[in-house]
């Protein structure tokens, strides 16, 4: 762990709880549904690749969003998502492993665990075919994260911020990184943050641009910058998720 107390304290309170949530004794097994293959069956549509997240609520959010996650989730592919997001974290993101596991049911196409995953422990709570492990968050235990995700598996996204952590992604052989726009240790977005950090990211991997995507314009920008696909989460959750997920995807 980095830098710790440089964190919003939303953001430390949010890995304390990640720490003292209880695992699972058993390892987990993934039948993957393959992210690459997803990202090239929406391509050869002439879309844009979008992984739509389904996110209750978040620490920068008002409101809460109590729509069944499933029926968000199916709504979110009808609208052309390539892949889905799902929070699992609950005290701060109103998430579940449970809400994942029904999403992941009910639906084909890819899907991410999004959490606050610090441990090897954690990554047993749920299948999933994607898992996140945030660069910043997991320090110099990423590269043992990373394969200990593969072994069980898992497709790992590794989340950077800056060119720094883009490089300990590398030397930790990841093969999908996304730059998130989002400043995790302020919480201050800014899609600059991608067009500064991706330029750097080796061509042979997949590049993710993460958080604060909201326009057409935001979606076309982030794909001239280098993105093979965007996650969204706020965007696409604040209203009709069919309809905000068929505008980015087109965009
Ligand atoms: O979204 C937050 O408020 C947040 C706060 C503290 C830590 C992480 C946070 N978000 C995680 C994410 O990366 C986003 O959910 C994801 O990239 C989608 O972002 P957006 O499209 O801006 O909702």
């Amino acid at each position: 762990m980095n830098a710790e107390g440089e964190l919003a304290p939303v953001v430390q309170s949010i890995l304390r709880d990640a720490r003292n949530r209880d695992t699972p004794d058993e390892r987990v097994s993934v039948d993957a549904r393959s992210f690459a293959d997803a990202i090239a069956r929406t391509e050869s549509k002439g879309e844009i690749p979008v992984i739509a997240e389904v996110k209750p609520t978040s620490p920068t959010t008002d409101g809460n969003r109590t729509d069944d996650p499933v029926e968000l989730a199916k709504q979110m592919v009808e609208g052309g998502a390539t892949a889905l997001s799902v929070l699992t974290e609950p005290e701060h993101f109103g998430g579940s492993p449970e809400n994942l596991r029904r999403v992941r049911e009910a639906v084909d196409v890819p899907v991410l665990r999004k959490d606050f995953v610090v441990e090897e422990a954690q990554l047993d709570v749920v299948e999933a075919d994607l898992v996140l492990l945030i660069a910043r968050f997991v320090g110099d235990d990423l590269s043992q994260l990373v394969t200990a995700a593969r072994e069980r598996g898992f497709q790992v996204l590794v989340e950077v911020h800056t060119r720094g952590e883009l490089e300990k992604a590398t030397d930790a052989g990841a093969d999908i990184v996304g730059v998130n726009n989002r400043d995790l240790g302020k919480l201050e977005v800014s899609l600059d943050t991608f067009e500064s950090v991706a330029p750097e990211v080796p061509d042979e991997m997949t590049c993710i641009a993460e958080s604060g995507i909201t326009t057409t314009n935001d979606a076309r920008r982030m794909r001239e910058a280098g993105a093979d696909a965007l996650l969204v989460g706020s965007a696409i959750m604040d209203g009709d998720v069919a309809e905000n997920t068929q505008r980015l995807v087109s965009a």
